[in-house]
């Protein structure tokens, strides 16, 4: 699904109305109608206090519709207009008039502190005030009625944007923002409901359609996607009958040190378990009895050092090269890094210590293959690119570094980035239990085992984080958050495989 800025939904808006020969207020009645069906839905006409806080622009319009129609389904409805200037909107006013007409009262002026209504615990609040018209922070009284719906402790539902939420840029430290329990965004949702510094203010979130021009959404080009079932079942390449363990590939996973061979474990699991043909590990000696033992189905080299890797000697025609697991920083290590990547024309995926040492050893990067998929939680990020000020910030970064590298970098999170060239993808799936030791080991381990069965490196990146998150929620369903760990995560692979396949077969929409 793309996410679009705040000036191509404007766009969006306009090339609808003029397209579909509708006014705006057509549109705003389509959007709230939206709206309303998703609370009549769950509400079902039950008689909780429904307090609607509306501001004077187009956010605010969309709120009187609202309110209109709960109304007229006889929902216990107030309406209160955060008045906080007198430039109102035209489709503002119309549904301004229309709700005065139906309840034969206007609705109640809001104009400075002595004015806020009186909220209870179990009050079910929507918050109109403002969308994506935001252009700079809420001052005064504004403010404090945000932060005063903010303490209610009632349930609030944001339309289209938590108010005071920007969606170009991260708000500063005190700036009121209205703190959501639940987000209905209109058409596409914004780049903000993603960042690890804005998502908090979003709650869950679900998208609308309403119906925009389809033409104008398939041609331009968004600020970033965000990767449903849908976008993955798109990239899935189905296996041919007639095919044998060839096709499938060779991983080597090399990596490991004394003490840490369990994360060579948790990735060559991972890549026989995403459907690698074959994977060869190489480890230093101490690992051999083990993963021998835990993997019978891997295949094992290793290095002449006992403790550590110092010397990556093998003619193995392997097809992805993943490093970096558990190897430490000896020099020893590193020289035989960066032999390696000297020597290799190989697609390679590096992760955790092999993340540490480019950090630390500046020089390795220019010999990173083409399209090497790097895979930096965010301190390991901090230390590849430096430090940012905030994560649009990060975004210019990372994006800087990998037009310099030719790299894909893929950022973990509890929603984790992909940076490819110009674009940017955004993973939906997984959950916080899979904040556990050896998750991104498993990650690296389900790329490669992808691009072993020759999707692009990119491809393999984004469905692989798809699929990754996935088994995490079949994980996470089985055995609760604090119940899973990162093995839990590798076994479930073929799960997330079915999971996605058996939508495909029913054409389910992306989640
Ligand atoms: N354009 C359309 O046709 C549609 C718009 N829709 C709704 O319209 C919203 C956007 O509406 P608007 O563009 O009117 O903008 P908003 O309703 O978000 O904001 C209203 C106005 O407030 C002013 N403002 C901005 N920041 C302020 C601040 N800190 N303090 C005081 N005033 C401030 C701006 O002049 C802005 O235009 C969307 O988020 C969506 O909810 C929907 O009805 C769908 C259709
Ligand atoms: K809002």
């Amino acid at each position: 699904m793309k996410i679009l800025t705040a000036s191509q939904i404007k766009e969006a808006d306009e090339i609808t109305i003029k397209n579909q020969n509708i006014s705006s207020e057509d549109l705003m009645e389509r959007a709230a109608t939206q709206v309303f069906n998703e609370i009549h839905k769950r509400l079902q006409g039950a008689d909780l206090p429904v307090k609607i806080f509306c501001g004077i622009g187009n956010n605010g319009g969309d709120g009187l519709v609202i309110a209109r129609l709960l109304m007229e389904h006889s929902y216990n409805v107030k309406v209160f207009i955060v008045n906080y200037s007198d430039n109102r909107s035209p489709d503002f006013l119309s549904n301004y008039d229309k709700i005065k007409n139906l309840s034969h009262n206007w609705p109640e002026l809001l104009k400075g502190e002595d004015d806020f209504p009186e909220i209870n615990r179990g009050d079910f609040v929507i918050d109109a005030i403002f969308g994506i018209g935001l252009n700079r922070p809420l001052e005064g009284w504004v403010a404090k009625m945000v932060n005063f719906l903010n303490a209610s402790s009632a349930f609030i539902l944001a339309i289209d944007m938590p108010s005071g939420l920007f969606s170009d840029k991260i708000p500063e430290e005190g700036d009121a923002v209205i703190m959501a329990n639940f987000t209905l965004t209109f058409q596409t949702p914004k780049l903000v409901f993603f960042l690890p510094e804005t998502m908090e203010f979003v709650g869950d979130m679900q998208v609308l359609e309403i119906g925009l021009d389809r033409d104008f959404l398939s041609k331009i080009t968004p600020s970033a996607q965000l990767i449903g079932r849908q976008e993955a079942q798109n990239l899935y390449n189905p296996r041919n009958k007639n095919s044998h363990k060839g096709n499938y590939g060779h991983v080597l996973v090399a990596g490991g040190s004394y003490g840490k061979i369990g994360s060579i474990v948790l990735a060559t699991t991972a890549s026989l378990r995403t459907g690698a043909g074959l994977s060869t590990v190489f480890i230093p000696k101490c690992g051999y009895e083990i993963v021998q033992t835990a993997l019978p189905e891997a295949m094992v080299l290793t290095d002449a050092n006992y403790e550590m890797l110092t010397d990556i000697k093998t003619d193995l025609d392997a097809d992805v090269i993943c490093f970096g697991m558990g190897v430490g920083r000896d020099k020893s290590t590193v020289e035989t890094f960066k032999e390696l990547l000297k020597e290799t024309k190989k697609p390679m995926v590096i992760d955790a210590d092999g993340l540490n040492i480019l950090s630390e050893y500046n020089e390795l990067l220019q010999h990173l293959p083409e399209n090497t998929v790097l895979t930096p939680h965010p301190k390991e990020l901090q230390r590849l690119i430096g430090e940012w000020t905030d994560d649009f910030d990060k975004i210019r970064k990372v994006q800087e570094f990998i037009k310099k590298r030719k790299v894909i970098v893929v950022l973990k999170g509890a929603h984790t980035f992909i940076f490819e060239q110009e674009n940017i993808y955004i993973n939906n799936t997984g959950n916080p239990g899979m904040a556990t030791a050896g998750s991104g080991d498993v990650l690296s381990g389900v790329i490669a085992g992808l691009i072993s069965q020759k999707y692009e490196p990119l491809v393999a990146a984004v469905l692989g984080v798809y699929l990754h998150g996935k088994s995490g929620d079949i994980s996470a369903e089985k055995l609760g958050y604090e119940g899973m760990i990162s093995g839990d995560i590798a076994q479930n692979m073929g799960l997330a495989f079915s999971d996605l396949l058996s939508e495909k077969e029913n054409g389910a929409r992306a989640d």
